[in-house]
C-alpha cells in the first residue's frame, strides 16, 4: 500500500496542494481525478519522488520513501514502474532496447536472463516478436505496450500512470485501460493512474480520488462517483455529455 500523508506543496509563494492524504492499496487500479491545474500530476511527482513535498509525507508499505537516505529511496524507486504521458521511449533504440532498460541500469541479470525476462513482458502485453522494431514503427497504442512493458519489467510494485490515453482513439484507449486493470490484478501492484478520462474511471477507477484546487474533495468507487453529492465532482463528470445521459437513465 501506498500512504501519501498530508501532503502541501507550492511552488515560488503559489500553493498547489494543501494537506492532501489518500491511502493506494494493492491490487487496484487507483485514479487520481480532477481538471487541468488542479495539481494531480503535482500530486502524482510528490508521490514517486520527483517533488519533495513542502510538508507531509509518503509511505511506501510503511516505509517512509520522504525522510529516508538516499540508499533506501533506491531501493523504493527499484520498485516504481512509471509509463510517462506520450510513452517517452527512446527513438534509437529497439523495442526490445527500450524494455530492457531499467534492467541494464538496475540489475545485473545475465543477457539471457534480460531476454527471458522482456520476452515475457513483450508477451504480456500482447507484443511478442517485435524485439527489432523501432517505435516509429509501432502505432500510438503499441508504443504505449512497450511503455506498460517496460514498467513492469523489473518486477515493479508500484505502477504510476500518467495520462496513459493520452493521444489514443477510444477502443485503443479501452484497450491499454484493459491491460492496466489485468496487470494489476495479475502481479498485485499498487497502480495509480492520473486521467481526466471519465470513460477510463467509469471502466477501471477502482478506487478513484477527485482533486479541486489542489485539495481531495471526494475519495470513492467508481460505482459511488456518478451518486455523489459533491458539486465540485458533479461539475466535473456531467460535463462529458455521456455521464449526464448515464444519470438520467439511471434516475
Ligand atoms: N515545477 C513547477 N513550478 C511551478 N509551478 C508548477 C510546477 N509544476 C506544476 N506547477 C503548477 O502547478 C499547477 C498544477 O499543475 P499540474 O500539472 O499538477 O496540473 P494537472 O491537474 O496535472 O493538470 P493537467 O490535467 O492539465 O495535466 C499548475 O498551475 C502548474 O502551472
Amino acid at each position: 500500500m501506498i500512504e501519501a500523508n498530508n501532503i502541501s506543496k507550492s511552488f515560488k509563494g503559489k500553493q498547489i496542494l494543501t494537506d492532501v492524504s489518500a491511502k493506494f492499496l494493492p491490487g487496484k487500479v487507483n485514479m487520481i481525478i480532477g481538471s487541468s491545474g488542479t495539481g494531480k500530476s503535482v500530486f502524482l511527482k510528490n508521490i514517486v519522488g520527483l517533488v519533495e513535498p513542502d510538508e507531509g509525507n509518503v509511505c511506501f508499505d510503511g516505509r517512509n520513501f520522504t525522510t529516508s537516505n538516499r540508499k533506501d529511496k533506491n531501493v523504493i524507486r527499484r520498485e516504481i514502474g512509471m509509463l510517462f504521458q506520450g510513452s517517452a521511449l527512446f527513438d534509437s533504440k529497439t523495442v526490445e532496447e527500450n524494455v530492457r532498460f531499467p534492467l541494464d541500469m538496475l540489475t545485473t541479470m545475465s543477457p539471457q536472463e534480460k531476454l527471458d525476462r522482456v520476452n515475457f513482458c513483450l508477451e504480456r502485453v500482447g507484443l511478442e516478436g517485435a524485439n527489432t522494431k523501432m517505435p516509429s514503427e509501432l502505432s500510438g497504442g503499441m508504443q504505449k505496450r512497450v511503455g506498460i512493458a517496460r514498467a513492469i519489467v523489473n518486477n515493479s510494485k508500484y505502477l504510476f500512470c500518467d495520462e496513459p490515453n493520452s493521444g489514443l482513439d477510444p477502443q485503443t484507449s479501452i484497450l491499454i485501460d484493459d491491460l492496466i486493470m489485468e496487470i494489476t490484478k495479475e502481479f498485485n501492484i499498487t497502480t495509480i493512474v492520473v486521467s481526466h478520462d471519465m470513460n477510463s474511471v467509469m471502466k477501471i477507477g477502482e478506487h478513484i480520488i477527485f482533486l479541486f484546487k489542489g485539495k481531495k474533495l471526494w475519495e470513492g468507487t467508481n460505482d459511488q462517483i456518478i451518486d455523489t453529492d459533491c458539486k465540485e465532482l458533479q461539475d466535473f463528470i456531467f460535463a462529458n455529455n455521456l455521464m449526464k445521459a448515464l444519470k438520467e437513465m439511471k434516475s
